[in-house]
C-alpha cells in the first residue's frame, strides 16, 4: 500500500477539523471540497460566504464549514485569549485587529481547540503563514526551534528533506535538533531513518566556518544516546550514491544509503527540494512544520490543489500523534 493511502486510512471518517484560512483561493477550496466529499476530514474555510462560493466555482461545498471572522460569535473571547497568550506583547486594540487577519484567526481556532490543525500558505508567504503559530502555538517542551520538512515521494521512493522552510541560518545545535526530529517524523512515513548531515564537504575534504557548523552538529549528536543511524558531514552524492560513498567515506552506516537529509542552511534546503520536485519529478509534500504543540502547515505559493490535499492529509495525521 502506498504511503498516502495508508495515511488516508488513518483519518477517514474521524471528522478531524482542519482550518483553511485561505477560503477565497480556488486551489484550496477545490482540495477542501474533495476532502469533505471523501470524508477524509472536516474542512473549515475562512472567508465570507460570497468569497468562498466564488472560489468554489462548480465545486460542492457540502461538508465544509465556512466561518467569516467579521461575523464570528466568539470574536471577543478570541481577542481576550490572544492578549493573554501574547503576555504583554499585544494590546487589546492590536489583538482586535490581528484576529481579522485570516492566519491569526485560523491559528487562534487551533489554539482554542476549535480546530485540530491548520493549512495555509497558497497565497501567503511562509513568514505570514507561520508567524502566528510561532507566537501562539509555540514549540513543544524540549524543542527550541520549529523547522519545515518535505516528504519527497516518487513511486516507491520516500525521503525527508529538512529544513527547507523556516530557519535561514541554523546553528550547530539547531542542526542536531533537526536531525533528531527529522528521524522521528520519518517514521510517520514508514521510513527507517538514516540521517545525513549535508555539506559541500565530505569528512573533512574542506574545512571552513560552514563545514565546522556541521561537524559540530555531529559532535553534539555523538554525545547523545540515539536510536537511529546518522552521519556527516557528507556531500549529497556521498550520502546517496553507494559507489560514490565507497570512494569518499569509510565505515559509515549512512553514506550511500541515506533517506533523511538535513541541509546546512535554508538556501540549500529550499533550493534543493525545489530542484528535486521540478527536475526530479518528486511529489514534494509540505513544508510540514515539526516540533509545534499543534499541527500548522505551510504550502508553497506554487502549490496545486493536489498539494493542498496531500498537506491536509498529513496535517490531520499529525493531530493523531
Ligand atoms: C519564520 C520567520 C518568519 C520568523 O521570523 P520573524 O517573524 O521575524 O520572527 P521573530 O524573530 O520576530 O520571532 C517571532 C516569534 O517567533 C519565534 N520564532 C522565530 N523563529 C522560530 C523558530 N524557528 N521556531 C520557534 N519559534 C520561532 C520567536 O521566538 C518569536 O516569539 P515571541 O514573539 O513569542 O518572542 C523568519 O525566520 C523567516 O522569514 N524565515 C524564512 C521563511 C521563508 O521565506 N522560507 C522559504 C519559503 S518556505
Ligand atoms: C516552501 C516554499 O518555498 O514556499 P513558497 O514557494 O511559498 O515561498
Amino acid at each position: 500500500m502506498d504511503i498516502m493511502t495508508s495515511l488516508k486510512n488513518q483519518i477517514i471518517g474521524k471528522n478531524i477539523r482542519i482550518v483553511f484560512p485561505e477560503g477565497n483561493e480556488p486551489r484550496v477550496v477545490q482540495a477542501a471540497s474533495l476532502l469533505a466529499r471523501e470524508n477524509m476530514l472536516k474542512p473549515i474555510l475562512i472567508g465570507s460566504i460570497e468569497e468562498v462560493q466564488a472560489a468554489a466555482g462548480t465545486y460542492s461545498l457540502e461538508g465544509c464549514e465556512i466561518i467569516d471572522p467579521k461575523h464570528y460569535n466568539k470574536l471577543d473571547e478570541m481577542v481576550t485569549e490572544l492578549v493573554a497568550v501574547r503576555k504583554g506583547k499585544v494590546t487589546e486594540e492590536q489583538a482586535r485587529e490581528l484576529v481579522l487577519n485570516v492566519n491569526y484567526f485560523g491559528t487562534m481556532l487551533v489554539h482554542m481547540g476549535l480546530a485540530a490543525g491548520l493549512v495555509s500558505g497558497a497565497i501567503h508567504s511562509t513568514g505570514d503563514t507561520v508567524r502566528p503559530a510561532l507566537q501562539i502555538i509555540k514549540t513543544k517542551p524540549g524543542i527550541s526551534k520549529t523547522f519545515g520538512y518535505f516528504a519527497m515521494l516518487r513511486g516507491d521512493e520516500r525521503y525527508i528533506f529538512a529544513d527547507c522552510a523556516i530557519n535561514p541560518n541554523p546553528s550547530s545545535s539547531d542542526l542536531a535538533e533537526f536531525a533528531i526530529e527529522s528521524a522521528r517524523v520519518a517514521r510517520m512515513f514508514d521510513i527507517e531513518p538514516k540521517v545525513a548531515l549535508l555539506s559541500f564537504s565530505t569528512k573533512g575534504s574542506a574545512k571552513t566556518e560552514e563545514t565546522k557548523k556541521v561537524t559540530e552538529a555531529m559532535e553534539i549528536l555523538n554525545g547523545m544516546e540515539l536510536d537511529f543511524d546518522y552521519d556527516g558531514e557528507l556531500q549529497f552524492d556521498a550520502a546517496f550514491v553507494p559507489a560514490v560513498a565507497k570512494t569518499k567515506v569509510k565505515d559509515s552506516k549512512v553514506a550511500g544509503q541515506a533517506n533523511v537529509f538535513v541541509f546546512p542552511d535554508l538556501n540549500s534546503g529550499n533550493i534543493g527540494y525545489k530542484i528535486a520536485q521540478r527536475l526530479g519529478g518528486f511529489e514534494a509534500v509540505g513544508p510540514i512544520l515539526a516540533g509545534l504543540n499543534k499541527p500548522v502547515n505551510d504550502l508553497s505559493r506554487g502549490c496545486s490543489p493536489e498539494d493542498v490535499y496531500g498537506t491536509a492529509i498529513i496535517t490531520a495525521n499529525q493531530t493523531l500523534l
